[in-house]
């Protein structure tokens, strides 16, 4: 096609430069043709390359968008990364508060403030559904002895390992938490005071055979123990105070042993 064009203006040309078609007729209006479309042709590559340079000039600005928001997404990316990361810091840290505020620094057991949400609950279900529960205070035999003869440090560790001891032989649905310095209370949901017995028995025998050691010798240690079953009409601080007083009796009995209130009272 492009031959085809170029050999017609060729020919065009040379017949209007030919002398001898100087009278041609057709000389003139051909003549005038071929200028309207020489105008016409370059009219046209103007266009075209107005049309090339608006094209190359559209591509570079889609390039630049592109990067510009290839650029933005990145950002975002790494700001929903950081968010990210800080919510999972944020709830570690709420998860280490919710723990510190519920348990023991030293043995990792509930604390008293844990134990008496769970009591109040306890209580709560006992009033609704009549479900019985019991609870028993612990209190290691002598400690202050212990404290005295083998330092504070064993003293430490020596209630880590009760607290071993007893988070190990209770039930899954139990709660055993530290009350306070070396007393502990476990929490019996769904126990009456006899099978509460019975569990407290097994506590009492795994801690007279545990053995802490310090230096050369192996320390023993034993706890004495008050049992309270809840009953009708109480609080949990007044089924706390019948454990207490059971503790009293067991420890005037002579320690290392249980006693269950109301079955107990006998001073
Ligand atoms: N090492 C250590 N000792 C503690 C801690 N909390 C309380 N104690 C000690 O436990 C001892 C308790 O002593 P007492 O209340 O006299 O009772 P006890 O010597 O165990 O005698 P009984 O309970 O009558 O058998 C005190 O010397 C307290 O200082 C603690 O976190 N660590």
């Amino acid at each position: 096609m492009k031959q085809l064009n170029q050999s017609l203006e060729a020919r065009i040309t040379e017949l209007l430069d030919d002398p001898t078609q100087q009278d041609n007729p057709l000389r003139e209006p051909l003549g005038s043709l071929w200028a309207n479309h020489q105008d016409l042709a370059r009219r046209i590559d103007r266009i075209s390359h107005i049309s090339d340079a608006y094209q190359s000039m559209a591509k570079l600005q889609e390039q630049s968008l592109t990067e510009r928001l290839n650029k933005q997404l990145r950002q975002l990316e790494k700001v929903a990364r950081i968010s990210d990361r800080y919510q999972n810091m944020m709830r570690d840290l709420n998860e280490a508060l919710r723990e510190a505020s519920t348990h023991d620094s030293l043995t990792g057991l509930a604390n008293r403030r844990l134990l008496v949400e769970r009591l109040k609950k306890e209580t709560e279900r006992f009033i609704r559904y009549q479900r019985p529960f019991s609870i028993a205070m612990l209190d290691v035999d002598h400690f202050k002895s212990i404290n005295d003869q083998y330092g504070h440090e064993l003293g430490d560790s020596a209630l880590t390992e009760i607290a071993r001891v007893l988070d190990a032989e209770i039930r899954e649905q139990d709660l055993c938490g530290r009350w306070g310095g070396e007393e502990f209370l476990i929490l019996m949901p769904e126990t009456r005071a006899d099978a509460a017995a019975q569990v407290l028995e097994r506590v009492r025998g795994a801690i007279q055979r545990l053995a802490i050691r310090a230096q050369t010798d192996s320390v023993s240690i034993t706890i004495s123990a008050g049992i309270a079953e809840h009953q009708p009409g109480e609080s949990y601080s007044e089924t706390i105070n019948q454990a207490d007083h059971a503790l009293l009796v067991a420890k005037r009995g002579g320690r290392n042993q249980l006693s269950t209130a109301r079955t107990s009272l006998t001073d």
